[in-house]
């Protein structure tokens, strides 16, 4: 069972993920992808799924063409946990 993020780790997040949002409506993480087109951002989400799997966290996600958007919760622990960030900072590495 994923814990709950303490809310100090919540004030960090900001600083540990610079390039994400807080989503409007649900404790849980956004990011927006664009592509060069979509097969440059098709591979980007092949590679998103296999840190996924091998994290066994996913992401909940759309694409269209050369836009991906991700957002990062943990249904287990019904809101943001430390797998979200994991994930996210894992996901920003694929990127450089
Ligand atoms: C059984 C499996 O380990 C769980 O359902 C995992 C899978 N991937 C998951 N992904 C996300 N985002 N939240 C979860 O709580 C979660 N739980």
């Amino acid at each position: 069972m994923a814990e709950p993020l303490p809310a100090a780790r919540r004030q960090e997040l900001s600083t540990l993920l610079p390039l994400w949002g807080m989503a409007p409506d649900r404790d849980a993480i956004h990011r927006a992808f664009r592509f060069r087109d979509f097969s440059e951002a098709f591979g980007f989400m092949a590679r998103v799924a296999l840190l996924a799997e091998a994290q066994d966290h996913h992401p909940e996600w759309s694409n269209v063409w050369n836009r991906v958007e991700i957002t990062l919760t943990t249904h287990d622990a019904g809101g943001l946990s430390e797998r979200d960030i994991r994930l996210a900072a894992s996901i920003d590495a694929l990127l450089g």
